[in-house]
């Protein structure tokens, strides 16, 4: 039976389980991380003191369904480096997604958007919409800056004439609320690993 092969990415709840899952399970914590292609998974043979992890029993994780591709995770010491390989990788045509890229509108604020122009926005390819980041990334690469930017998605646009939700600042300070600790976390995690 082919696996189930997953069509949206795995949420951060998600991500978080097949990582503690992980490091419960291998003291290994890569520096380099190599996606091994058809036919040449025998690097991962050269791995030092290998902790081998199979796919299938990865929590969330994907599948290889590709012949030639062991579909395992080799943790361990290449040249001295901690690395994991991935033997088997995923592609597009096996109907992996490719990593969910989304395009961010920024517009001037501060009122929300109509309904209206929640739909043309949407028709138009959007997937979040703002009044903030873009516009100081816009000013800081001005500047000469290099910038790295997180918005969090705090709710949801109404595209519906019938609904009776609005957008509003209450639920966007609310959901800032339950995700601050994460997002302080990410940040300074970020921030420590800055070279
Ligand atoms: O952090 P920002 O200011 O981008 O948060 C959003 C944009 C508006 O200031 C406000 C709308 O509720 O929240
Ligand atoms: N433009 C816009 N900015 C936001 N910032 C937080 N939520 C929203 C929203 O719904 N629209």
């Amino acid at each position: 039976m082919l696996p189930t092969i997953p069509t949206e990415s795995n949420s951060y709840e998600e991500c978080k389980i097949t990582s503690d899952w992980l490091k419960a399970h291998t003291d290994v914590r890569p520096v380099l991380a190599i996606v091994c292609g058809s036919g040449l998974g025998g690097l991962a043979k050269t791995i030092k003191d290998p902790v081998i992890l199979k796919y299938q029993d990865i929590p969330n994780f994907p599948q290889s369904t590709v012949h030639g591709h062991a579909g395992q995770l080799v943790f361990g010491t290449l040249q001295g480096k901690q690395c994991v390989c991935m033997q088997g990788r995923f592609h597009l045509y096996e109907g992996y997604p490719v990593q969910k890229e989304g395009v961010y509108v920024v517009l001037g604020g501060p009122s929300f958007e109509t309904i209206a122009e929640c739909r043309m926005l949407h028709s138009m390819g959007a997937d979040a919409v703002g009044m903030s980041t873009g516009h100081e990334v816009i000013v800081a690469r001005h500047c000469g800056m290099r910038c790295f930017a997180l918005s969090l998605i705090s709710n949801q646009s109404v595209m519906d004439y019938t609904s009776k939700e609005k957008a509003n600042h209450e639920e966007v300070l609310e959901t800032g609320k339950e995700r601050a600790a994460q997002m302080e976390q990410l940040v300074s995690t970020i921030v420590a690993r800055m070279e």
